[in-house]
């Protein structure tokens, strides 16, 4: 049986004069990997925004695992179970790997702010369990061995890895990918590809921006398709591709082929 992770319907935004959304819905099911496709300035990333509560829309409806959500401040948004990665990686660039995946998992842990500073039992044993599950999804993204490492000087593909690594930490309902393989290479985009197939089968729920349109078409469940705010087309890859606004819209007068 499947069960709807994220139902989003009716949203739009504007910014000024420019209506960067108008009325776009999404489903998204347990365990789908759901592709947003569409040329530059098509709403993915207002969209993402919108969703992951950093822009309120003007109108729109948000469930999120069959409970009524409102995408306000981000640190509710990973509370209530959204994680998500950035197109432009932002990680705590002098922290290690590990500390950047530990922060993540904060999102969950039980003894809060008060405990950390007073360095409670409760809080020291909990902090050796948040150490241990950031070095398991460590391993997991396949950056293990670099634990120690400042972000900073981990390579751009690995960077991408530690962003997902964090995202997973705080055991998210719905894991956002913001362009996840953006300036990868040839190899590096096969090991992403690897690597969300991966998160998938082990049953996390992902929703994926992405310009590298094979990438999504060989991974995606579904796509939706946005071209000037407008949800163009939704559906599986295989219908999405031969649609007719779709082919316009990416070989169109205007917009950049991607
Ligand atoms: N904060 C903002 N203020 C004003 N306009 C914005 C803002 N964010 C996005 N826009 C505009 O909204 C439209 C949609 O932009 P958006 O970044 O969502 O598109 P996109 O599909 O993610 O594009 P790209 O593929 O280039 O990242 C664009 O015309 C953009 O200029």
């Amino acid at each position: 049986m499947t069960s709807t992770v994220l139902h989003v319907s009716g949203v739009s935004k504007r910014f000024g004069g420019l209506q960067a959304l108008s009325d776009v819905g999404i489903q998204i099911q347990q365990g789908q990997v759901y592709g947003l496709i569409g040329p530059n300035g098509a709403g993915k990333t207002t969209f993402f925004n919108v969703i992951t509560g950093l822009y309120t829309p003007d109108a729109g409806c948000f469930e999120l695992g069959g409970a009524p959500y409102t995408p306000q401040a981000v640190h509710q948004v990973a509370k209530a179970g959204i994680a998500r990665t950035f197109q432009n990686i932002r990680l705590f660039a002098e922290m290690t790997a590990l500390e950047n995946v530990m922060v993540g998992r904060h999102v969950r842990s039980a003894s809060g702010l008060i405990g950390a500073v007073l360095r409670t039992p409760g809080f020291k044993a909990e902090e050796a369990a948040i150490r241990q599950r950031a070095q398991e999804l460590l391993d997991y993204v396949g950056i293990g061995k670099y634990a120690d490492f400042k972000a900073r000087t981990l390579s751009y593909g690995d960077q991408r890895r530690l962003e997902i690594a964090r995202a997973l930490a705080t055991d998210p309902k719905l894991i956002a990918l913001d362009e996840p393989a953006a300036g990868m290479n040839a190899t590096e985009k096969v090991v992403l590809r690897e690597l969300i197939d991966r998160i998938r089968k082990d049953g996390r729920t992902i929703l994926l921006i992405e310009h590298d349109v094979k990438l999504v078409m060989g991974l995606c469940d579904r796509v939706t398709v946005l071209d000037y705010g407008k949800q163009i087309a939704e559906g599986t890859p295989y219908d999405v591709q031969r649609n007719d606004k779709v082919i316009e819209a990416y070989l169109g007068a205007g917009h950049k082929n991607h």
